[in-house]
């Protein structure tokens, strides 16, 4: 077989970046002819938990291959709350990168360009990909019933008509064909509720029939359903996809201690992902919530941005005793603890760790799997409400607190 190189194009966003990274990783590891060159765009909004984590990937690469290495496209500075308009001005960026790397192939056996790998937010790559005139794969970071879903809904779109923006406050049910439940209407994605986003989801929709291929973050086990569902382009469950690695003992060892004082399977963990903050009313309700129910915690507390934008995300508080009720954290010492950006996959892992208070993203469903830690269903933003209808009604596999709670800080 002759040398492949693959382009993958990631959205710089710490939910997309941890499962396409790892996805490149296994993919140099069963195919020896392959390289892979992954393109980082990048925006000056972007949170330095995303620079860290493509940072620490980086230079670990060249212990997992020389074939696989990072390009830096420039830094978009342009002011929007707009992804699309994002991923239109980095398609000028990605083709000068692919440029060089094709111009560099200049001997037989430097590895030719094979296809891209595209984020499931950047179809529009994949006209930057046909110029090339090669094929382009997308990489799903959420799950197969959701890609089902999104597909649904655009072909009624199309050729019904269906204006799901229509059933904001319904109680209608949807057959959604990737789902063996009836679907309430209630627990659709904000942005397909948003007369502003939907045509991009629908866009978006519309071009995954374009790829060659399909490749999500699942398993036929956990959602064999759904996959089989799929006939064209082919999609390939190659998940779960998770960085495991870290057991948090060497960059959050306080935490680590911490939970080694508590006996198995007796603290609950709150976190909501890499965007999920509270108002400060809300955060003290939860802290009332959390004393008066007794139980052992460790919650990740993050503070909203004083801004929405583009990839705005939240920050830990420098002094989280501002924004929670008076005496809390001293008369939680013995039984809870709270902190900011999480280890989160060396918390799940560890023994003491209970149950899942989630705001129900993708991979920290998976990663709750894979550590068997039960999780309580709170969704915020993007596709949450759907993966948290997915694990408790679908699967069974989660109990609900809520299915339908939205945040109201403006990430849809
Ligand atoms: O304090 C924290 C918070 C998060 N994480 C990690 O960050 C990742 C978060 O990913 P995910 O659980 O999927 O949530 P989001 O960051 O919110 O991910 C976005 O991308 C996902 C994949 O498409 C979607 O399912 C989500 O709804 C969308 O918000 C996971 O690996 C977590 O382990 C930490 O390590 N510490």
């Amino acid at each position: 077989m002759e040398k492949a190189q693959l382009v993958f194009i990631p959205a710089p966003a710490r939910g997309h970046l941890v499962s396409a990274l790892e996805a490149a990783k296994l993919l140099l590891t069963r195919c020896h002819q392959l390289s892979i060159t992954v393109l980082i765009l990048s925006h000056s909004s972007i949170s330095s938990k995303v620079h860290n984590y493509v940072e620490s990937r980086r230079a670990s690469s060249s212990t997992i291959s020389n074939r696989l290495q990072f390009i830096d496209l420039p830094e978009d500075e342009t002011e929007s709350s707009s992804f699309s308009s994002f991923f239109e001005r980095q398609k000028l960026h990605v083709k000068e990168a692919v440029l060089k790397i094709t111009q560099s192939e200049s001997s037989v056996d430097s590895p030719q360009l094979a296809g891209f790998v595209v984020d499931m937010f950047c179809t529009t790559m994949i006209d930057v990909a046909n110029e090339f005139g090669v094929p382009s794969y997308f990489f799903f970071t959420s799950g197969a019933a959701f890609l089902g879903f999104m597909l649904y809904v655009q072909k009624i779109h199309d050729e019904e008509k269906f204006d799901p923006t229509e059933f904001k406050d319904s109680n209608s049910e949807l057959p959604v064909p990737s789902l063996v439940s009836p679907f309430p209407a209630r627990v659709m994605p904000s942005a397909m509720l948003s007369k502003v986003w939907l045509p991009r989801l629908l866009y978006n929709a519309r071009r995954f029939g374009e790829a060659k291929g399909i490749i999500v973050n699942t398993f036929l086990e956990l959602e064999s359903h759904a996959i089989e569902y799929f006939k064209m382009p082919p999609v390939y469950p190659i998940g779960p996809i998770l960085d495991v690695a870290s057991d948090g003992r060497s960059t959050h060892q306080e935490i680590m201690q911490w939970l080694d004082d508590h006996p198995p399977s007796s603290v609950v963990f709150l976190c909501f992902g890499s965007m999920g903050s509270f108002g400060e009313d809300q955060v003290k309700e939860i802290a009332y919530a959390l004393e008066h129910g007794g139980h052992r915690f460790l919650w990740s507390l993050r503070q909203t941005p004083s801004s929405v934008g583009l990839l705005k995300s939240p920050s830990d508080y420098e002094d989280p005793q501002q924004v929670l009720p008076e005496g809390f954290l001293d008369r939680m010492g013995g039984i809870g603890k709270v902190i900011g950006w999480a280890p989160q996959v060396a918390v799940l892992a560890h023994p003491a760790i209970g149950g899942f208070v989630s705001h129900c993203g993708w991979n920290s469903i998976l990663e709750s799997i894979w550590f068997g830690v039960p999780i309580a269903t709170w969704p915020m933003y993007a596709e949450q409400q759907f993966n948290a209808f997915q694990m408790v009604t679908e699967l069974g596999l989660a109990v609900e607190i809520k299915m339908d709670y939205r945040n109201d800080s403006g990430i849809l």
